[in-house]
């Protein structure tokens, strides 16, 4: 996957911008303040519709101006084809190949992976950011388990609905309660599956990155215990039997006390963790690795790299393990945007960005 061009107008401090890509590796270097970061959270946010920055998308627009938008040709492996994302009146209209498409018409075109010096948050906050960012990446690989988890979302708001109007002997909720049960099972057995198959992914590259000999896991941790090898039938059985034990409780807080907006993932270093136990180096090289690793799980379910946005090079890395870093994604052809302070002796296209403008 290959992003070829980009036309910008108004995203934070850019004002328009008009630039062709490097197949490879495009560093884009510059003093502090001068644009880097908005630049790729440019890109990030044609892509994904969102930002990797805020949640708050009206701060994203320019001073002073009332909207944005980017439009960016790329080629996959059927050929050329576009994505713009215009934010006008407060609200995203996405294109697709120039056709206006709704959001679920528009995600998971382009695969991406972004690295960030925030990214270390991943391990640090709360487990809602975990579940929030492994859906997404879930959901990149997976459309279904993207339309199973929007599904949950909606039953999950009725089914909560009627816990607080405590009127669980309703039909309906027993037909909604069937259902959410269903979705949960489902949708536990995708995170099951996918976080396997990661957790063995970053347990090797991390070793292989940072030549190290630490054992790293990434361990998920559903609401209800031992779900390795059931089968959907038997998951669904032991959520009944969850959610009939706590049906009280749910009756006195009002809202589900089950379901996979409860689960966790931990990264464990050496069997402790990560968050209670390891450096900050450690965290950063942990989730580095997890990202490396993503890159290989696209790759096997989408038979091509997606692309990568790594911020702040210089910041995060020392010279040892930023030319391993790039040897690695010059070797595998990935493309991949890089922000620096430095002008790095990298091959590749190398963009100045100064004061909001972008010189090749
Ligand atoms: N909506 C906005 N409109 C205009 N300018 C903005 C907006 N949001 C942020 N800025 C400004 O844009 C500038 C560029 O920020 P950016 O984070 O992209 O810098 P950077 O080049 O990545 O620097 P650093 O290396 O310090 O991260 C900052 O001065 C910031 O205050």
């Amino acid at each position: 996957m290959q992003l070829l061009d980009v036309y910008l107008l108004n995203f934070r401090n850019l004002e328009e911008i008009n630039l062709s890509f490097d197949k490879g590796i495009n560093l884009f270097y510059g003093e502090n303040g001068q644009g880097k970061t908005s630049f790729i959270e440019a890109l990030y946010f044609n892509i994904t519709g969102k930002s990797f920055r805020t949640k708050n998308i009206s701060e994203i627009v320019k001073y002073s101006k009332l909207d944005c938008g980017i439009f960016l040709n790329f080629l996959d492996i059927y050929g050329e084809k576009s994505l713009a994302l215009k934010y006008e009146k407060k609200h995203k209209k996405y294109f697709y190949n120039k056709k206006k498409v709704n959001y679920d018409e528009y995600i998971g075109k382009v695969n991406v992976i972004s690295f960030i010096p925030e990214d270390i948050e991943l391990i640090n906050s709360s487990p809602s950011t975990r579940r929030t960012y492994f859906d997404y990446e879930i959901s990149q690989s997976n459309y279904n388990y993207y339309l199973e988890l929007k599904e949950l979302n909606k039953i999950l708001k009725v089914r909560n609905k009627f816990l607080k109007e405590k009127n669980i002997k309703n039909e309906m909720y027993n037909i909604y309660n069937e259902k959410f049960i269903d979705i949960s099972a489902k949708l536990l057995i995708k995170r099951e599956d996918y976080i396997k198959k990661l957790s063995i992914l970053l347990n090797l590259n991390y070793r292989k990155l940072f030549k190290s000999s630490s054992e790293l896991k990434l361990i998920y941790k559903p609401f209800i215990d031992n779900i390795e090898k059931k089968s959907l039938e038997e998951i669904k059985e032991k959520i009944k039997d969850k959610s009939l034990k706590v049906q009280k409780k749910e009756l006195i807080y009002g809202y589900s006390l089950v379901g996979p907006q409860r689960d966790e993932y931990v990264f464990n270093l050496n069997e402790k963790d990560a968050k209670k136990y390891s450096s900050q180096g450690e965290k950063k090289s942990i989730i580095f690795s997890l990202k490396i690793s993503e890159i290989d799980l696209i790759v096997k379910d989408k038979k091509e790299y997606p692309i990568f946005l790594l911020d702040d090079v210089s910041s995060y890395f020392d010279l040892m393990h930023k030319d391993s870093i790039l040897n690695y994604f010059f070797n595998k052809n990935i493309q991949v945007f890089i922000t620096s302070t430095e002008k790095l002796d990298i091959k590749g296209k190398k963009f100045l960005v100064k004061e909001g403008k972008i010189y090749e």
